[in-house]
């Protein structure tokens, strides 16, 4: 083992008691993607944002500038496509996404890019030469036709013409009758980015046929030197992944899997068609607001994630990207797990449940989200390979959650990075054996529920309860073989006694429901079926439905995996319709008496009843947001 580069020795040392310091967490392990989100959860236009990094845009303005003309020259062109290609097929498919990103800026030239070795980079800074104070940004000013050409970004590469059919890619039952976005939707006025990720840009998009009815785009990107096909598998893997946990109250819903033609909003490609949420939990913890929220509210929204995870792992997969981030929260205040970019079946044979669980290597997730066991594999950090164990991808959706947990509760997160490297961790290791040797032999042993550490141990002092404190300690124990399982979890009083706003239900017990989220409607469509899929559409079709018949064509690679995907789970106890334009599932009324004692603030009441069913969360996105929805009061309702 040797020391860790400097760049990670500067992160470590940075301080963490600011609210702030959490914009350099929970990134997933890539490369500038990382930079460009911060400066959205940062809020800060993009010229601010990249002030500082000005000298070194200046230092590598040369490439920049053979961007610009070459870009300007001939905006479709694909480049590379070969020699990325050979070099992205010795990755295995399983290599996780994260690991697949090179250091290098994403401003950087793709000459350079098709050039750079694969490393792992977790902060998206630490290329030779670069310090964080000296990280450059994309300049997204002065948008013209080459900027939208090329999503505001020179390393973002266009998938050569034709688009792949997505049916092509996915199992006869997620095939659709309408293959282009444009057909039924169109994009939003409004031509902002509502949100960006490692290989993605979200934006609005609304029916064609009911303009109220808003939905997301997540707009998928090609990453660095992926080839086309690497690109058509990892995105349709993403949707049948993200498709199967769709209908959850607590996972995002996940539509349509479609090609998005080239506009002035955007460049061609694919993208998902997705439930809009309004804000993700991160852009709510980093508010200063977040410190008024009460804890029961906290724990309400800690449960509402718990409970999407479990959902997850019942249905064979493991999200493997638990983070604040990837947590939406609905118009209605509901959170829901999004981002299934990582996500994988945990069974050896995904058919059949009762197989054993796949277990993992390598470096994925974010950090601090991802557990010790996982940080072994951070290369940077030259770990023993003895250290390096096969890890059960379930164990690590538990430690984000405690992670999480501890978030949510101090207001920032515990320390950078779980792994021996960083002091904090260090630290809350040594206070873990030292709660466990001193207060609580059997901390770690099923089924004791004793108080977990109290206000002398500095990662327990905000819960105000030893019991909560034992939940978030026991997830994020550091040892995997004692951590809380999701079983675990659910069996522990205190996790049970959290009350939260949203209770499912089977529906038809005559309580008042709440409907949160639309389908789509599918009313026309350009797409005749070359191919002759057999589409098993549900939606309803009024123009030119596709005419069903068996699929001639040789199973490829993501059908594959998809068809070798479990059979879907019986639905979740959910009232369901498949009918265009109709509830995806319902929510239960809370109780007013409840609301009251969630609710210290005063709650909002409408005369709706279902805006009561969460209608606490609404305030504390109103008081913690300020008040900014990004979402008109009309789009609310559109989808409730
Ligand atoms: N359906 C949605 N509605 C509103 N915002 C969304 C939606 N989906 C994603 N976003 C926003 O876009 C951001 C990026 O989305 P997502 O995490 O799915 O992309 P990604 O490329 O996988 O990101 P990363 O690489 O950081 O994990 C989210 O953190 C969220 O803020």
């Amino acid at each position: 083992m040797t020391a860790p580069n400097n760049q990670s020795t500067k992160i470590s040392q940075q301080s963490i008691s600011s609210v702030s310091a959490l914009k350099f967490f929970g990134k997933k392990l890539l490369s500038s993607r990382h930079e460009s989100k911060l400066k959205k959860k940062a809020s800060l236009p993009p010229d601010i944002h990249s002030a500082s990094a000005a000298k070194s845009v200046a230092s590598s303005s040369k490439s920049s500038s053979s961007l610009k003309s070459s870009r300007l020259t001939n905006p479709f062109v694909h480049t590379d496509s070969t020699r990325s290609s050979s070099r992205a097929t010795g990755i295995p498919s399983s290599t996780p996404r994260a690991n697949r990103y090179p250091s290098t800026p994403r401003h950087a030239s793709s000459t350079k890019l098709s050039n750079e070795r694969i490393v792992y980079n977790p902060y998206g800074v630490s290329t030779a030469g670069t310090s964080l104070s000296s990280v450059s940004t994309p300049t997204k000013k002065d948008p013209d036709l080459g900027f939208y050409l090329h999503d505001g970004d020179s390393n973002i590469r266009m998938l050569p013409i034709p688009i792949v059919d997505p049916n092509e890619y996915l199992p006869d039952t997620m095939k659709e009758v309408s293959v282009q976005m444009s057909d039924n939707f169109v994009f939003d006025d409004e031509n902002k980015t509502i949100g960006w990720g490692g290989s993605c840009e979200v934006r609005k998009v609304r029916s064609k046929f009911r303009k109220k009815d808003v939905f997301a785009l997540k707009k998928l990107n090609m990453i660095y030197d992926e080839t086309p096909e690497k690109f058509y598998q990892r995105c349709s893997r993403e949707f049948i992944i993200a498709k199967q946990l769709s209908g959850h109250v607590h996972i995002t819903n996940t539509f349509l899997l479609v090609k998005v033609p080239t506009t002035v909003y955007t460049t061609r490609g694919w993208g998902f068609v997705m439930e809009l949420g309004l804000r993700d939990l991160f852009a709510m913890i980093q508010r200063s607001g977040w410190r008024n929220v009460a804890l029961a509210e906290k724990f309400c929204i800690f449960k509402q994630v718990a409970r999407g995870v479990k959902f997850c792992h019942d249905q064979g997969i493991a999200h493997r990207d638990i983070k604040p981030e990837n947590v939406l929260l609905s118009p209605d205040g509901v959170c829901k797990l999004t981002d299934f970019g990582i996500s994988d079946w945990y069974h050896k044979d995904p058919h059949d449940p009762a197989s054993p669980v796949k277990q993992c290597a390598g470096m994925i997730g974010s950090p601090p989200y991802a557990p010790p066991e996982v940080m072994y594999y951070d290369s940077k950090k030259h770990y023993d390979r003895k250290l390096q164990q096969p890890y059960d991808p379930r164990a690590l959706d538990c430690y984000g959650l405690g992670i999480i947990l501890m978030t949510l509760v101090n207001n920032t997160i515990p320390f950078m990075e779980s792994c021996t490297f960083d002091s904090g961790f260090r630290d809350y290791c040594a206070a873990y054996d030292n709660f466990v040797r001193l207060h609580n032999r059997g901390f770690r042993e099923r089924g004791n529920y004793r108080p977990g550490p109290g206000t002398e141990y500095h990662l327990a002092r905000n819960f105000q309860s030893g019991h909560a404190a034992r939940v978030a300690w026991r997830l994020a124990d550091p040892a995997p073989a004692t951590r809380y399982t999701i079983p675990d979890l659910f069996e522990d009083p205190w996790f049970q006694g959290v009350e939260t706003c949203v209770e499912t239900c089977v529906g038809g017990d005559g309580d008042a429901h709440a409907v949160t989220c639309k389908k789509p409607i599918i009313k026309t469509t350009t797409y005749d079926n070359p191919r002759g899929f057999n589409i098993a559409a549900t939606t309803t079709t009024t123009a030119a439905a596709a005419k069903p018949t068996s699929n001639p064509f040789p199973i490829r690679s993501m059908v594959d995996i998809a068809v070798s995907s479990p059979a879907p789970a019986p639905p979740p106890p959910l009232a369901r319709s498949n009918s265009s334009g109709e509830a995806l599932f319902t929510l239960c009324e809370t109780p007013p008496q409840l609301l009251d004692k969630l609710t210290p603030h005063g709650g909002r009441r409408t005369g709706s009843p279902h805006r009561n069913v969460v209608h606490h969360h609404l305030n504390i996105i109103d008081s913690v947001m300020g008040n900014s929805s990004s979402i008109a009061p009309s789009q609310v309702l559109a989808s409730t």
